[in-house]
């Protein structure tokens, strides 16, 4: 199943289709989103997320602006809306780049961009999983334990996933022990939507809170760190969820192999370094309730980063669906 697709059913018009992903584990719910204000509000609260996700979902945002108005002019606050809607993944920005340059070709040359950017992404996942697995096996031998942080998979790609889908790999080759999911707070990415995708691969996985995977690390407990990337910039500075960073300092400090799986859809050369960055402030309720429920007393601020900064020096290997990258 595809995490975001385009439809234009004959009775209900175009629309973006996505698996709501505020609703896993406990439900499979399919949204179809027929407006850009959906789209937008389905991209603030989460319900489609992950960087390559954005992306497609920035391009088929201008699609449906073009397709549901049956015009490519009078679309700039719409295509603004999409664009500004999370600031951090550089693909989000760049899907819609991409679409709205096809504006003056007409709403079907709109569409085929966002369908080029979906398949593009699709193939980037299965070109990341299969050097990604040859690499992680060169790094960390023929049956790694693996910690992963936030959810790169099938979820937040279309299909098959950046850390996530060489993960898959390994374990379709027999050649993976075991998975330690971190649980990403504020939003339980890890805890929610790694743990669900592991569980439909079949890999054998524990989640654990993200404060414990540096000592994991120290305790010989991790073979490798694989995460994905929100942004990777010229210098090799890496972006991507918050805790990210605390994952590379534990890797640093243990020894362990710390590599990043991004498409170059991530890969930004026009940002020099990570301080350049703008990074998604969220708000403060998602860390001061869990589940809905106020956890902190009533007059708690909260400070509350979606993302940091991991500096190239702590990262081991970049693999995209190109090249793997040294820095
Ligand atoms: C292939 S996904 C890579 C990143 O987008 C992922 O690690 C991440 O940080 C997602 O953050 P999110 O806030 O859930 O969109």
């Amino acid at each position: 199943m595809r995490t975001i697709d385009w439809v234009d059913a004959p009775d209900g018009g175009p629309a973006v289709e996505i698996i709501d992903q505020t609703a896993l584990p406990a439900r499979t719910v399919l949204l179809r989103l027929r407006t850009v204000p959906e789209l937008v509000d389905a991209i603030v609260r989460l319900a489609v997320r992950g960087a390559p996700a954005l992306g497609v979902a920035g391009a088929m945002g201008v699609a449906l602006a073009a397709a549901s108005r049956g015009t490519t002019s009078g679309l700039d606050a719409e295509v603004a809306a999409v664009r500004d809607a999370r600031p951090t993944a550089v693909n989000l920005a760049r899907g819609v780049d991409r679409a709205a340059a096809a504006l003056d070709d007409g709403v079907d040359a709109v569409v085929a961009v966002a369908l080029a950017v979906r398949d593009e992404e699709i193939a980037s996942s299965a070109a990341m999983a299969a050097s990604g697995a040859d690499l992680v096996t060169t790094l960390a031998g023929p049956a790694p334990r693996i910690l992963t942080h936030c959810n790169t998979g099938g979820l937040a790609t279309v299909t098959g996933g950046t850390a996530l889908g060489v993960v898959a790999e390994l374990h379709r080759r027999g050649a993976l022990a075991g998975v330690v999911a971190s649980e990403t707070r504020p939003l339980l990415q890890g805890a929610r939507l790694t743990a669900w995708e592991l569980g439909e691969l079949g890999v054998p996985y524990r989640v654990a809170v993200d404060s414990a995977g540096p000592f994991l690390m120290a305790r010989g407990e991790i073979d490798v760190v694989i995460v994905g990337a929100d942004r990777i910039c010229a210098n090799g500075d890496v972006v991507n969820k918050v805790g990210t960073y605390a994952h590379a300092l534990g890797a640093a400090r243990a020894g362990v192999p710390f590599v990043v799986v991004a498409p170059e859809s991530t890969v930004d050369p026009e940002t020099a370094t990570g301080a350049d960055v703008p990074i998604e402030d969220r708000a403060g309720d998602e860390v001061l309730s869990v589940a809905g429920q106020r956890i902190a007393p009533g007059a708690a601020g909260a400070v509350n980063p979606a993302f940091d900064v991991t500096p190239h020096d702590l990262v081991t290997a970049i693999v995209t669906d190109r090249r793997v990258l040294r820095p």
